[in-house]
């Protein structure tokens, strides 16, 4: 039946101009293309760079929401942070600006959004693929942890995944710089899902914090819920603080029951480094794709000329 004119929803689309945002340090001009969501005080974006047609991920955060202080300051040391990091494995710091009411951050655009997205769509990763991903996230650890650098908040959420289908960390929103452990901060910051014993027991973030989160992300790729979840924040807390997960399923191969109780280890000390963690079995021993299978991805891939199919 012909829709009648009436009954055609009408597309409220703004003027395109209102859609043009200008970098007043270059004049140059960014097209804001679709909400990629929300996060924190930010509004994020699709941005296209007008002269040049690349494509960016751009958080927003409007100046005015941004009221108090520390707000301000959290916002600087992210870009002073991740401005200085190059790796194939964290996610690019493209550049940022500030308009009269909002800081531009830009980022490079991961097509196939994070690793959080990709597992509600398939619940579990085969033990090759989530190698794929340990593999690219324990590349991206080192480069920062040798930096001096500690992510303390590696979650699903954060660990992107590019339009190549390589695992990318991000949100260093957290990230803190490495201290001798008399003078680490021990307030407690991140999600309590992945949380290591030693941050909720307020003794301050190591590099140990980040193997721990780590083991949290393997243990979630692997069987589909995180190792610590409950129905009540208390009852979490107290089965992180004994490193208290349920039994390993049979299903998972030896190797991979092995490194998951290493990393999700109580004491900080007895985890394994991530150089130990790329030596173990379940990293060297069995296939490892070079990257995730599309096939993975809700996103459909992007006809290159090229295909030979
Ligand atoms: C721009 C924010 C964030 C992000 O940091 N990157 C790199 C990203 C890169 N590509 C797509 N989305 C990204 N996101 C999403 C947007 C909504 C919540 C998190």
């Amino acid at each position: 039946r012909r829709a009648s004119s009436d009954s055609v929803r009408q597309v409220s689309s703004r003027p395109l101009h209102s859609r043009i945002v200008t970098d007043p340090a270059t004049g140059n001009g960014y097209y804001r293309g679709r909400l990629l969501g929300k996060g924190g005080f930010a509004r994020c974006y699709e941005l296209m760079e007008v002269s040049s047609g690349r494509m960016f991920a751009a958080k927003v955060i409007s100046r005015a929401k941004l009221t108090k202080p520390q707000h301000r300051d959290k916002v600087e040391r992210e870009i002073s942070v991740h401005r200085m990091l190059h790796h194939k494995h964290v996610v690019k710091f493209e550049k940022h600006f500030e308009t009269e009411d909002s800081i531009f951050i830009l980022l490079e655009l991961c097509n196939h959004q994070s690793l959080a997205h990709l597992l509600r769509k398939r619940h579990v990763m085969q033990e090759a693929d989530a190698r794929c991903c340990l593999r690219h996230i324990l590349l991206g650890l080192q480069y920062l942890h040798a930096r001096g650098l500690v992510h303390r908040d590696l979650k699903l959420a954060n660990l992107f995944i590019s339009g190549l289908m390589e695992v990318k960390i991000g949100d260093l929103g957290l990230a803190t710089r490495l201290r001798p452990p008399e003078s680490r901060r021990r307030t407690v910051c991140g999600t309590p899902n992945y949380l290591a014993p030693e941050v909720l027991e307020r003794r301050g973030h190591g590099p140990e914090a980040d193997v721990w989160s780590l083991g949290c992300v393997m243990y979630t790729l692997l069987i589909g819920r995180p190792p610590f979840e409950s129905r009540d924040l208390e009852e979490t807390y107290r089965a992180i603080r004994h490193a208290a997960y349920p039994p390993l399923p049979i299903l998972l191969s030896p190797s991979a029951r092995s490194l998951l109780t290493a990393m999700l280890t109580q004491q900080p000390d007895d985890r394994p480094t991530l150089d130990e963690i790329l030596s173990h079995d379940f990293l060297t021993k069995g296939f490892t794709p070079d990257r995730l299978p599309l096939a993975f991805s809700s996103v459909p891939p992007v006809p290159s000329a090229k295909t030979d199919q």
